[in-house]
């Protein structure tokens, strides 16, 4: 992925774009992450022993090209995911480097957990948003919000519907992190026709259609089915 401010500009060599390689579930080296059993022995605390890797991501918040597009919008993970229960589910995102709000670090709203899905959509930014970086469309911004500063190594994790994002990086480095979504193989897939996560699941297809050239009928349950992947004990659902 690339962001879309930096890649529109003929001055910034093509590598400074890459703001994140996603679904590295194929890579030895990078999956090993998902592997760990420091890792692992926090996340069955959740899903129980059937673990699947759903969702991969390494990320490199760019310094801030100037528009403000390396900012993450307020989001609940679980409006990308047709599968539940939630409760089921829980991100591990770990800090390569040192993280503090002058370089973006991630901004959670507590508490917002115990609340429901809520309406995502893209934020009306004018300096433009990354693909597929949809905000949830109201939430109450005088909420408490903190910001977690960790040290190069500090993992946290965190329920799906936890309200989430990251700020601008100000610095002139690269904010790398690594995270995995994993879920209970005991979970179900849902259909989400008719439910505010129809957007996603419309725009989901479409890349799959247009960038990865799928000619064949595929459903929103295809594209995560092929990209998750087993880490521990028997894949069941998912
Ligand atoms: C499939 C299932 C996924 C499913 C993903 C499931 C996510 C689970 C989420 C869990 C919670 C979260 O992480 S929340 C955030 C979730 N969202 C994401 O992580 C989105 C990550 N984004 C991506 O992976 C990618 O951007 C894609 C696949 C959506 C689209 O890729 P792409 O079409 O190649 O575009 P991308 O590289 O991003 O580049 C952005 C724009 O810059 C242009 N561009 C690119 N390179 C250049 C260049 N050298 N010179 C000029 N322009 C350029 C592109 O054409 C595009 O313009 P133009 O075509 O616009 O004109
Ligand atoms: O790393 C970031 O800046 C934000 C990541 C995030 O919000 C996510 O993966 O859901």
């Amino acid at each position: 992925m690339r962001d879309v401010t930096i890649a529109k500009s003929e001055f910034i060599a093509d590598e400074k774009a890459i703001t994140k390689i996603q679904d590295f579930q194929e890579d030895a080296e990078l999956f090993r992450y998902c592997t760990l059993p420091q890792i692992l022995k926090y996340v069955e605390c959740f899903t129980g022993p059937n673990i699947m890797a759903v969702h991969t991501m390494l990320i490199n918040k760019p310094p801030d090209p100037g528009k403000m597009s390396s900012r993450h919008p307020m989001h609940q993970d679980l409006h990308y995911f047709p599968f539940r229960p939630a409760d089921l589910i829980v991100a591990a995102w770990t800090a390569m480097e040192r993280v503090d709000r002058s370089n973006g670090c991630l901004v959670v709203l507590p508490g917002t957990h115990k609340g429901s899905l809520k309406q995502h959509d893209y934020p009306e930014w004018e300096g433009g948003v990354n693909k597929m970086y949809h905000g949830v469309r109201d939430y109450d911004a005088n909420q408490p919000r903190v910001h977690l500063e960790m040290e190069k190594g500090d993992t946290v994790f965190f329920h799906p519907l936890l309200i989430h994002g990251s700020g601008a990086n100000q610095t002139q480095g690269f904010r790398k992190a690594i995270s995995c979504h994993f879920a209970s193989a005991d979970c179900h897939y849902i259909d989400v026709k008719g439910t505010s996560q129809e957007n996603i699941e419309r725009e989901v297809l479409e890349i799959a259609r247009k960038k990865y050239g799928v000619t064949v009928p595929i459903t929103l349950k295809d594209t995560w089915m092929i990209r998750g992947r087993l880490v521990k004990g028997e894949r069941i659902n998912l």
